[in-house]
């Protein structure tokens, strides 16, 4: 299919549409990005790249990454992972502390931010430098050994970091955090200041549209197995309390972070990225979300 042209169709359509959205403003240095910027970039399995709009530009892709270092996790713990965090959707905003106490320091999923604080402290008990270990998977699996952490939004958000330090600390107290709280919310931060093109992204998820294997490189991730339950997380959970909407529209996995980016994956077809910092009331990009609902209505491709 010549998604380029559905590319400019879309983008057509998308002329008329109001976003009332905003910038994300919580973590100060977010807001320092033109907020009209839009990019968008498909990979598909057979390595045919699409392109549109400011997909060469790095942004902030903050809880997208969640996903990298779960897969990190779920390869040292296997299935014991899910004692520690669970698989189904939390119905919450993506900080919220609301459940924690009633689930006994068990996070909903791994993708709101209790969930990944879990994860990251994983990390940081099982690898020997855990931040640099991460760089090396995400430069692998970008192909961009360049690809860095953004320290001015890591210490943006680690100033008004206090949600985070609250849902970590109320973990700690109910036994699921086992290493050094700063040390845990450090490697966080960090993981979510990663800065990437959609260019880049897309090509980052390729092989979980793949069954875990990159199918431009043939390096095999992750066995078929956790890939399909990788994706069976993101359908569920990848937008939080939106996640039920982002499927009944878009219909397809997807992984969407607070820098406007977000991505989603057509098991066996392609990757896409897409960028719009403007986000809707739940934290999720508005152009990218309408973006994606209008792209797969039109290709015909949700997986459902
Ligand atoms: N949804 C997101 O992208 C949130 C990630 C952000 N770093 C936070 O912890 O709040």
């Amino acid at each position: 299919m010549n998604y380029q042209d559905v590319f400019v169709q879309v983008i057509e359509k998308l002329d008329g549409f109001k976003d009332l959205g905003k910038p994300a403003s919580y973590i100060p240095e977010l807001q320092n990005v033109n907020s009209n910027n839009f990019g968008v970039h498909l990979t598909t399995i057979e390595d045919q790249n699409f392109c549109f709009g400011n997909s060469d530009d790095k942004f902030s892709i903050q809880s997208i990454s969640k996903v990298l270092s779960l897969v990190m996790a779920y390869k040292i713990e296997n299935e014991d992972l899910w004692k520690r965090v669970g698989v189904e959707p939390s119905g919450t905003p993506f900080n919220s502390l609301v459940q924690l106490e009633h689930d006994k320091g068990i996070p909903r999923n791994p993708f709101i931010n209790a969930g990944a604080l879990v994860i990251s402290d994983i990390l940081v008990g099982h690898l020997k430098d855990p931040k640099q270990e991460l760089l090396q998977f995400v430069r692998r699996l970008s192909g961009n050994p360049k690809l860095e952490f953004c320290s001015r939004i890591a210490e943006s958000e680690k100033s008004m970091g206090y949600r985070n330090a609250a849902l970590i600390n109320l973990m700690k107290d109910f036994g699921n955090i086992h290493n050094d709280i700063d040390e845990v919310l450090d490697f966080y931060f960090n993981l979510c200041s990663i800065e990437m093109t959609c260019k880049e992204l897309s090509k980052t998820f390729l092989f979980l549209a793949s069954n875990g294997k990159d199918p431009i490189t043939k390096e095999k991730y992750l066995s078929t197995s956790k890939s399909k339950r990788i994706n069976a997380v993101m359908q569920l959970c990848g937008f939080y309390d939106e996640a039920g909407e982002f499927s009944f529209k878009v219909g397809l996995p997807g992984k969407s972070g607070v820098g406007g980016g977000i991505v989603a994956i057509h098991p066996n077809k392609y990757s896409i990225a897409v960028w719009s910092p403007k986000l809707n009331a739940k934290g999720n990009s508005s152009k990218g979300m309408k973006f994606l609902e209008l792209f797969t209505s039109e290709t015909e491709s949700s997986i459902f």
